[in-house]
């Protein structure tokens, strides 16, 4: 049996089904995170397998034994899962290593490379009223690695964090993984967090998980457009624009992310078209093109400068494989 084996897990709320049996497998130290559009019910199956929410089917065994829900123990959770919530509350008016003192089960050498797993060192004499957002979210993290869990939940850890407090605790959260031996299930919004870090995604809807796979699976091969658009931006090019290029197009559109072309200024073959909008993202510029025959722009990413609208020019194909997915609008 699996390290993690939820199966067939649901859960009712009066407008109806929250999660809808969901069953999903974790082996140790696989890094899982869970993608989907607010209300997809991500923080309330991420609760059933911390053992704070009851649910109504299935069940979930971690490390060979069942996870029981609060209607069926006295005190909710389990102690070998740890879950961080969205609301990091701590205690207030007290210094940061009281908070802390009361939460060790780990000797002193432990602790302390914790604490600096965590980037709080320097934080243990201030008081819990004197941290910002992202020191808070920090000490939160360490005070729960002190009781030492083998499972971490992280629900959306990164939310209300400014770049400089996100990029510290994204690589706090590497850390733990790595340095502490903590496996990890991750609830993101932003596509930046899950790709890079996770090695397998969950994509939930309305309850449901309706694609797993691997961060590159997910990106390049989306199920459809709720999936792609998760991730980014994406152009789905008419089959009747790819004759001669795409031999094997179907009834469907090609799927391609948007530096998944090429600009050929002086080509002569692949997708014709003409500029017609322009925007800097710095890293990168990312050009409109209409193609010949097309109705719609598609996106192109490039870093030259030099192409302005009103340009013409090639389109050459840079996926590896292509993918072909249902232009209906869901
Ligand atoms: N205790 C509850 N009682 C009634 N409805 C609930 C309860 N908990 C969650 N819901 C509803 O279930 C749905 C899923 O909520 P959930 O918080 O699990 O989604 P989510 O994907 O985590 O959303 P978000 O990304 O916004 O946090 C929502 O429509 C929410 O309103």
């Amino acid at each position: 049996m699996s390290f993690l084996q939820v199966t067939g897990i649901s859960k009712r709320e009066e407008k109806g089904w929250v999660v809808k049996d969901v069953s999903f497998s974790q082996r140790e130290h696989q890094k899982i995170a869970i993608a989907g559009e607010t209300g997809s019910g991500k923080s309330t199956l991420l609760k059933m397998v911390a053992g704070l929410v009851q649910p109504d089917t299935g069940s979930i065994f971690f490390e060979k034994e069942k996870v029981f829900g609060p209607a069926e123990q006295l005190v909710a959770g389990h102690e070998r899962i740890a879950y961080l919530s969205q609301q990091h509350e701590l205690p207030e008016f007290l210094r940061v290593e009281q908070v802390l003192r009361y939460a060790n089960t780990l000797d002193a050498q432990d602790a302390e490379q914790l604490f600096e797993v965590c980037r709080i060192s320097h934080l243990l004499k201030r008081r819990t009223d004197q941290l910002s957002g992202g020191e808070k979210q920090r000490i939160a993290l360490a005070r729960l690695l002190l009781t030492s869990p083998g499972l971490l939940l992280l629900d959306e850890p990164f939310s209300n964090l400014d770049p400089l407090h996100k990029n510290v605790l994204k690589t706090t959260i590497q850390e733990v993984g790595e340095t502490l031996g903590i496996t990890c299930i991750l609830i993101s919004h932003d596509p930046q967090d899950t790709l890079s870090w996770a090695d397998h995604l969950l994509i939930m809807r309305q309850g449901e998980i309706i694609q797993q796979g691997s961060p590159q699976q997910v990106y390049y091969e989306p199920k459809d457009e709720y999936v792609a658009g998760l991730f980014g931006k994406y152009n789905l090019v008419p089959a009747e624009l790819l004759q001669g290029i795409v031999s094997d197009s179907q009834a469907n559109s090609l799927f391609l992310r948007p530096e998944q072309l090429t600009i050929l200024r002086d080509g002569r073959s692949g997708l014709r078209g003409t500029i017609v909008g322009k925007v800097f993202y710095g890293a990168y510029y990312e050009v409109e093109v209409l193609l010949k025959g097309a109705s719609q722009p598609i996106l192109v990413r490039t870093d030259n400068a030099q192409l302005l609208p009103g340009a013409e020019l090639f389109l050459s194909l840079t996926a590896d494989s292509f993918w072909f997915l249902s232009s209906d609008v869901v």
